[in-house]
């Protein structure tokens, strides 16, 4: 008995040895790589300043200071040219980048495509696209021709994409130029910002707290305003967790109304938890003014994906007279958002009612359900495909504590969830989440689909259009805390989970009466909330949004309804 036990001892110590003398190889040439691609991204700043610097800074000033639609109207009237807004565009951006880190890389070819365009357009025969030389900034997962899209992983340097994903070849045809491409958490799936490859991107408003992810480079580009409108990816929030966090507005639609082919993923192969790119902008008017021009374009896209239905733009739901009716919640029953969270939503209930909405209570069921499907869903295998991909990468210390809970056997998992549930039966139901086998995956799947059923169901019996909720369950916090507090994406994740539309727009800042509230009433019972709680502190003065989300095909209301929030809120 002796014998085997020290020869089981002696093969688990060689197999440590070596697996750990393997990964000290493997991290020590990959960090000669993070250089490498670190001071190229360096030189392709200062190539990208030399280009900025050519324009006069007085003509830099105004074009800088129009909005989208502003900026839209002068290209289109040839009183700023493409070259002009590009390079305004690459100073700005170079600003917002010297203070948050978001960016990875610049397109220096914009500066060619304003060129090319700018010539084009002295032809009297050339029509010009309805977006005309718009500078765009794309999360540095999207595919464009020659760049790279690691996703944060350092193994995935210098292996650019060979084609432009259909989405991006469409979006030049509209006429926008493709500028810089932005951070984003290594793989993707976390809230924050910050991979071993190009480091942590900060929130605009705090360097200690993050800009949110995994579109994060967006969030903080735009934010900062260097940038007037960007693409992010969002599976579980990664579009609407960064405008709430930096203060700016976005949309993830439902997963049909874009093509997918030749596009990527963080996780390929999950069929129930929909996935898709949305703008980012610095307003609503902006994403209304970009998805009108693309789904009213679609054709482009479904001609090359017959998986992308040809459904257009869909005006009258926009801009429609008829009242909305409006189902609205400010805790889903998982997670108790912090107070400012809580009363964005208030607010915004007021804004819809003073303009004729009616806005009713709705209760979105069984939250503690649905996050052992999303998560059982989102990590369909139990973490091993990304698990595969960071043993074989260097670890991005800030997503650690979530590694750690992918590296745990499920069978290991179930166990400890036990005794867990006596003590913090939150962690447990994240415990018992990922799956076992593929018995318990399709129950899984099939419980997904009654839930939309349910879902739908209770909307209609009410007659609901959207629904109004807080975006997240606090606002932004350090750059370690997302990976800690995993199940704070219900508010979003239940969105993809239901393959809704959902955006955010900014509603509010934290206030001092919002600490008080926190410090005094805030929920304090297990881990989680104290971590929010402490996360929330001194926070006052940060950005807060709330959601707006409505089943799949009718983006068109909840932008509607985001955009009368706004007008509320702004008057303009
Ligand atoms: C013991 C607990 C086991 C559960 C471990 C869970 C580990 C975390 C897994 C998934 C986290 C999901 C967070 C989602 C954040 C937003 C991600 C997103 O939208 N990404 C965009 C994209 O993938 O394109």
């Amino acid at each position: 008995m002796l014998f085997y036990v020290v020869l089981l001892l002696l093969g688990a110590g060689a197999y440590y040895y070596h697996f750990t003398a393997n990964r000290k190889k493997i991290i020590e040439r990959l960090e000669v790589v993070a250089q490498r691609r670190r001071d190229d991204l360096a030189k392709n700043v200062e190539e990208t300043r030399r280009i900025a610097d050519k324009l006069d800074p007085k003509r830099r000033d105004y074009v800088g200071g129009l909005d989208f639609i502003q900026l839209q109207n002068e290209l289109q009237k040839g009183t700023v040219t493409c070259v002009e807004a590009v390079r305004t565009y690459f100073h700005k951006a170079i600003l917002a980048h010297e203070k948050t880190n978001a960016v990875t890389c610049f397109i220096l070819e914009a500066d060619q495509q304003a060129e090319e365009l700018d010539e084009k357009a002295k032809q009297a025969s050339y029509v010009k696209p309805p977006m005309f030389g718009v500078p765009l900034s794309l999360k540095e997962c999207l595919k464009v021709k020659g760049y790279d899209t690691t996703r944060g992983f350092v193994q995935d340097a210098y292996r650019p994409a060979t084609e432009d994903s259909i989405q991006i070849e469409h979006y030049k045809k509209l006429g926008l130029i493709p500028f810089c491409q932005t951070n984003v958490p290594q793989s993707l799936l976390s809230y924050n910002c910050s991979n071993p490859l190009f480091g942590t991107t900060t929130n605009p408003f705090d360097s200690t707290r993050t800009c949110g992810g995994s579109s994060g480079g967006e969030g903080a580009l735009i934010g900062g305003r260097g940038s007037i409108i960007g693409i992010g990816t969002d599976v579980g929030g990664s579009v609407r967790i960064p405008c709430h966090f930096t203060g700016t507005a976005g949309i993830k639609p439902s997963k049909m109304r874009f093509a997918h082919r030749g596009g990527g993923a963080s996780v390929p192969g999950k069929p129930m938890i929909d996935a898709n790119d949305g703008p980012m902008a610095q307003d609503v008017k902006a994403n209304v003014e970009f998805l009108r021009n693309v789904w009213g374009d679609i054709d482009f896209q479904s001609d090359r994906d017959p998986y992308c239905p040809p459904v257009h733009w869909n005006e009258s739901l926009y801009s429609s007279e008829k009242k909305l009716r409006v189902g609205y919640y400010i805790d889903d029953g998982w997670f108790t958002p912090t107070p400012a969270l809580q009363r964005a939503v208030l607010e915004s209930k007021k804004h819809l009612e003073n303009a004729g909405h009616t806005v009713i209570p709705f209760y979105p069921p069984r939250l503690t359900k649905v996050m052992q499907l999303y998560f059982r869903a989102v990590c369909l295998d139990g973490g091993q495909y990304v698990l595969n991909k960071l043993l074989k990468d260097i670890i991005e210390p800030t997503i650690r504590f979530q590694v750690t809970l992918w590296m745990v056997p499920t069978w290991v998992q179930r166990i400890l969830s036990y005794p867990v549930s006596l003590v913090f039966p939150r962690m447990a139901v994240l415990m018992q989440s990922l799956t076992r086998d593929t018995f318990e995956l399709r129950e899984a799947y099939a419980d997904i689909e009654a839930y939309r059923e349910e879902y739908v169901g209770m909307m209609m019996k009410d007659n609901l259009d959207v629904i109004l909720c807080p975006a997240s369950v606090m606002p932004a916090p350090q750059h370690d805390i997302p990976s800690k507090v995993v199940s704070g994406v219900s508010y979003t994740c239940l969105y993809n989970l239901l393959d809704f539309g959902a955006g955010v727009v900014p509603v509010t800042t934290v206030s001092k009466s919002d600490e008080e509230k926190l410090i005094n009433e805030y929920p304090e019972t297990d881990k989680w909330y104290q971590t929010v709680k402490k996360a929330t502190i001194g926070a006052i003065g940060m950005p807060i949004g709330v959601q707006v989300a409505a089943p799949p095909f009718r983006e068109e209301a909840v932008l509607r309804t985001m955009r009368e929030i706004e007008l509320a809120i702004t008057g303009k």
